[in-house]
């Protein structure tokens, strides 16, 4: 088969940055969500400022509109706008937009970050998961006693839905008086483990975890997370970066797993690698902080590039969701944001001609919406490269049309899901065709 030369494409995923309500929000108790439009009204409004007893977490320090300027020229505002018919407030839109952007809605059953990346790489999640629904005793009993029996266990706290710091706070000092892990779970499919990294000790929770996921078959349930904290009664708990999500395997080839079959090149950063359960990632590149999640994009960008049947670079900026949107931390969530875009030049000017860079999402969190958890949204597709003209592309009706371009600018089989929206004289299949 003909296969495109040193293409390389490049999707960064801002983790729950959604851009409006989802078609089908409603369903979801999420009609009139909008993670980026609620934090730009904020900001607006002036609640984002840095305040006196703010924490010491230096990003802490922004204040007035919410400035996004390179975002601004990839298209995001012109997305957004697209998206919920409004423009944000304060924002300044570019003038000259450099790429080509629009909107797109999710076709999966859940609003969950494997179902947002399953689909964006070509795979909706047409089942249904299986999830916990009762707030308290959330936990089947044969569950809870086999994972006992098993893991050698002096029993286990929580039991219950709850928010993973939140939790931590109350459950603490228990924990490490009685050696007992904490368990919870969310309106998501999740079954989570916390437990103090020093005193239950992090490779024992990785083990735990992984127990649990072998008990958890039969309940077709999305994820195990390990989630280590540190700290004591007297300065309280953190969590720490060694969190570690163990995720059952897609339903089918994502164009991950496409790539790497021909052998292809597939760079995972973050916590890709475990979003899609290792399937087709050629190397995992660990990383916390999006200092350092950027740090090591821009490290492969230098790195890759030589694979003849193509390259992907995939980041997932997880911060956005765990510390800022489940926190409902909005000004925390802005200056994330802007500390984002800061970094965007440095990765643009890394880009060649044979690059397609695609920004997105895998579901919302609006920090000003009711509860903690995931908002259904729609995400932006904001696209650089891949021999698109710049401008609109209008509303995409799955996440999944980012896997078929995908698949279309590697030179890959087309995937069973999703429309490319690349000019067919890109494809990598066809790497003469001039546009
Ligand atoms: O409150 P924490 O522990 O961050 O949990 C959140 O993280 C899980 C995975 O994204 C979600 O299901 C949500 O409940
Ligand atoms: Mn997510
Ligand atoms: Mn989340």
């Amino acid at each position: 088969m003909t296969h495109g030369t040193h293409r390389r494409a490049i999707v960064l995923v801002l983790d729950s940055f959604g851009i409006g309500a989802g078609p089908d929000a409603e369903q979801f108790g999420d009609a009139g969500t909008d993670t980026l439009g609620h934090i730009a009204a904020a900001c607006a409004r002036g609640e984002c400022e840095p305040t006196q007893d703010s924490t010491t977490a230096p990003e802490t320090t922004r204040s007035g509109p919410l400035s996004l300027p390179n975002l601004a020229r990839l298209g995001l505002f012109h997305a957004h706008h697209a998206a919920t018919g409004a423009w944000a407030d304060g924002v300044t839109p570019a003038t000259e937009l450099i790429g080509a952007w629009g909107h797109a809605a999710e076709i999966s059953s859940g609003k969950d970050t494997p179902s947002g990346h399953w689909e964006l790489a070509g795979v909706p999640v047409r089942f249904d998961w299986g999830y916990f629904l009762e707030r308290n005793n959330s936990f089947p009993e044969a569950l809870l006693e086999a994972l006992v029996r098993d893991a050698n266990l002096p029993g286990v706290l929580g039991n219950c839905h709850a928010s993973g710091t939140d939790i931590i706070t109350r459950l603490g000092a228990e924990h490490l008086a009685s050696g007992k892990p904490i368990v919870y779970t969310s309106a998501d499919s999740v079954f989570q483990i916390a437990a103090h990294e020093e005193a239950f000790g992090l490779e024992r929770l990785y083990a735990l975890c992984e127990t649990a996921r072998r008990l958890l078959e039969p309940y077709n349930i999305g994820r195990v997370i390990a989630r280590p904290f540190t700290g004591d009664t007297a300065t309280g708990f953190t969590r720490t970066g060694n969190r570690r999500d163990y995720s059952i395997e897609p339903p089918s080839p994502t164009v991950l797993q496409t790539l790497h079959d021909v052998g292809g090149e597939v760079i995972a950063i973050g916590k890709i690698a475990d979003i899609y359960a290792h399937c087709g990632i050629s190397r995992s590149v660990k990383a916390s902080g999006h200092e350092a999640l950027m740090d090591a994009t821009l490290a492969a960008l230098e790195e890759s590039g030589d694979n003849p049947a193509g390259t992907l670079v995939m980041t997932n900026f997880v911060d956005f969701d765990t510390l800022y949107g489940h926190r409902r931390d909005v000004a925390g969530y802005a200056a994330a944001l802007e500390a984002f875009d800061a970094r965007l030049p440095e990765l643009l000017a890394r880009l060649k001609q044979d690059d397609l860079l695609i920004l997105t999402a895998d579901h919302g969190c609006d920090p000003t919406w009711r509860g903690t958890e995931h908002t259904r949204e729609q995400v932006p597709v904001l696209a650089l490269g891949g021999g698109l003209p710049r401008g609109p592309l209008g509303a995409r009706d799955s996440f999944a049309d980012i896997g078929q371009s995908l698949a279309s600018w590697l030179g890959l089989p087309a995937m069973d899901d999703g429309t490319s929206f690349l000019p067919s004289c890109s494809s990598g299949a066809n790497p003469q065709g001039e546009c």
